[in-house]
């Protein structure tokens, strides 16, 4: 049978990056996804807007909500400081296994904990599992209904502390109308927009970066 895009995405980094080296996974992905097959990663646009919160917030612990093939947590673990961990959950067994791989290239895996689970049923047990008390940075990339309600499910297991960053990725396209809604409203956040464009594409897109402060 056909392979499926994320087994050609591997490939692509199997066959063009080098192993060791986020960047020419990054460029290789970046490359393939423009030229041959477009794929939902953050890209290379949303992406230096990703590594420059990143590299501003400097953060100990990150979570990553839809891993999908591990694109954008390569972006964030390359730039993490030693000893920082960065947990990704991707509820896909086919892309998670992809993701494995890709991270397992780029020599990673000692930052990152890829688990294969839907967000709603892991946020609870970060604590208890991973010993995390609060995160400082949250990404999130997963099913776009979803945003509102693990944020708030965060809230709710303790997970944000004052000052913790949330960006969200596709808050125009797909969008993410009622998350919006709330982070924009809430007198607990302090949020901006970046405007750019879909990865790979001439569509608007946006990333939504708010601190926390829980008035
Ligand atoms: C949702 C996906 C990303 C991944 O998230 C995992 N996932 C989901 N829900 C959960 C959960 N509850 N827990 C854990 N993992 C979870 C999934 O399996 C995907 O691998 N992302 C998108 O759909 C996405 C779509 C577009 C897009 C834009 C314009 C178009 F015309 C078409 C598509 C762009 C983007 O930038 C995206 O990010
Ligand atoms: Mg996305």
């Amino acid at each position: 049978t056909r392979s499926t895009r994320p087994q050609r995405l591997l490939k692509v980094v199997q066959k063009h990056a080098t192993r060791g080296d986020p960047q020419s996974v990054i460029s290789a992905i970046d490359h393939f996804c423009r030229r041959s097959e477009w794929a939902m990663n953050i890209g290379d646009e949303k992406g230096s807007i990703l590594d420059s919160v990143v590299s501003e917030l400097n953060p100990e612990k990150v979570l990553e909500l839809g891993t999908y093939c591990g694109y954008s947590t390569v972006r964030i673990a390359r730039l993490l400081p030693p000893g920082a961990r960065l947990i990704t959950l991707e509820f896909n067994a086919d892309y998670a296994a992809i993701a494995r791989q890709v991270i397992a290239w780029v020599g990673l895996e000692d930052k990152v904990q890829l688990v294969e689970s839907a967000s709603e049923d892991w946020i609870p047990r970060m604590t208890e599992h991973f010993g995390i008390e609060t995160f400082d940075f949250v990404f999130l990339d997963h099913w776009k209904d979803r945003y509102l309600p693990d944020t708030k499910l965060m809230e709710g297991c303790g997970l944000l502390r004052k000052g913790t960053v949330l960006l969200a990725d596709n808050v125009i396209c797909p969008g993410v109308p009622d998350y919006l809604e709330y982070v924009r409203n809430s007198l607990s956040y302090k949020s901006c927009y970046f405007k750019s464009h879909l990865e790979y594409s001439k569509a608007e897109d946006g990333l939504e970066k708010k601190s926390v402060f829980l008035g």
